[in-house]
């Protein structure tokens, strides 16, 4: 694919209030998006994070609050943002949750319903052939969709449904029909808030303190290096592919991986 441009982009990032959606937002407008729209739950941090990156980058950020639990806050959202800047042209799908606790309902409806909901969403605006001008859609997934780990199998299982549900949405011909590029991005263990507490966000709290415990030998990478290898996807990815961000290393293309390994299975069922 060659270098896509951030010059002059309208970009929306979910849950980019704080944590890596507003090193994301501020990595595309270090870059030259003419607009970032930061979506998120947090009204008065997701305003202070705006007001901040406009002092740095220019009046060229703004805060809508959306709850992406909500089907009525994703459509009035969705609509607002179009109705402003009237073409989205890439959608970061960030906002996400790690509560396989008793609240383990919201990571299902945050991390995967939601998601879906704003795919579908910006396909219909962007799709070339419905009129549209084509965009980029990045859904961020996690190392934990495909690590079985045993303390957080509904997040984990909420990340590997955001895997499988790009890639089987990006098979072609859809991108060579719709113009949309749709990219899975990876992060694993990233120095943030959803790293914080890790023994109390299991639906078993002895497996949550095994988790806190393996997770203290653990050494997150910086927020900034996952920014840095976003952006990096955002430039070069080619539709459909699979991208790491890890260890503070610049993004991996594990596109092949995963494909080899969903190719493997499917030689067992047909
Ligand atoms: N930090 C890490 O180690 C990793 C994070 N990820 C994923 O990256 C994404 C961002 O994670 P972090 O920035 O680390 O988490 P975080 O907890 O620091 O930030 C999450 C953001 O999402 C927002 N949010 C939560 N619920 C929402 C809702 N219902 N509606 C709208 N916004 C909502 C929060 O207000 C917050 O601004 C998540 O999808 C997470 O699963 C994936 C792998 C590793
Ligand atoms: C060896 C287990 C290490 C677990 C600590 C860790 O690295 C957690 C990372 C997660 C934070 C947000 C993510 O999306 C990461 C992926 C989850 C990895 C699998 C969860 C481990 C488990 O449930 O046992």
């Amino acid at each position: 694919m060659s270098l896509q441009d951030i010059q002059n982009k309208t970009v929306v990032v979910t849950g980019g209030a704080t944590g890596l959606g507003a090193k994301y937002a501020e990595g595309f407008l270090k870059h030259g998006a003419e607009n970032v729209v930061i979506l998120d739950i947090a009204e008065d941090v997701g305003k202070a994070t705006t007001e901040r990156l406009n002092k740095t980058y220019g009046n060229r950020a703004v805060f809508i609050k959306c709850d992406v639990s909500k089907e009525d806050d994703i459509a009035k959202a969705f609509d607002a943002v179009v109705a402003q800047f009237k073409q989205i042209d890439a959608i970061v799908n960030n906002a996400g949750v790690m509560v396989d606790s008793a609240a383990w309902r919201l990571a299902c409806d945050v991390n995967w319903q939601g998601l879906v909901s704003f795919n579908l969403k910006a396909i219909k605006h962007m799709r070339k052939d419905e009129g549209g001008a084509g965009g980029t859609i990045i859904n961020i997934a996690s190392t934990g969709a495909f690590s079985r780990g045993n303390a957080l199998p509904i997040y984990c299982g909420s990340k590997a449904a955001v895997l499988h549900f790009s890639q089987s949405l990006a098979v072609a011909p859809f991108f060579e029909n719709t113009g949309v590029r749709v990219m899975v991005f990876c992060p694993g263990p990233t120095d943030t808030a959803l790293l914080h507490n890790l023994g109390s966000r299991s639906y078993d709290p002895k497996l949550g303190a095994a988790l806190e415990v393996d997770f203290a030998n653990i050494v997150s990478q910086k927020s900034e290096s996952a920014a840095k290898a976003l952006i990096e996807t955002f430039q070069t990815g080619d539709p459909g592919s699979i991208w790491v961000s890890q260890n503070d290393q610049p993004s991996l293309n594990i596109t092949e991986n995963v494909s080899s390994a969903f190719q493997s299975l499917e030689a067992l069922t047909y």
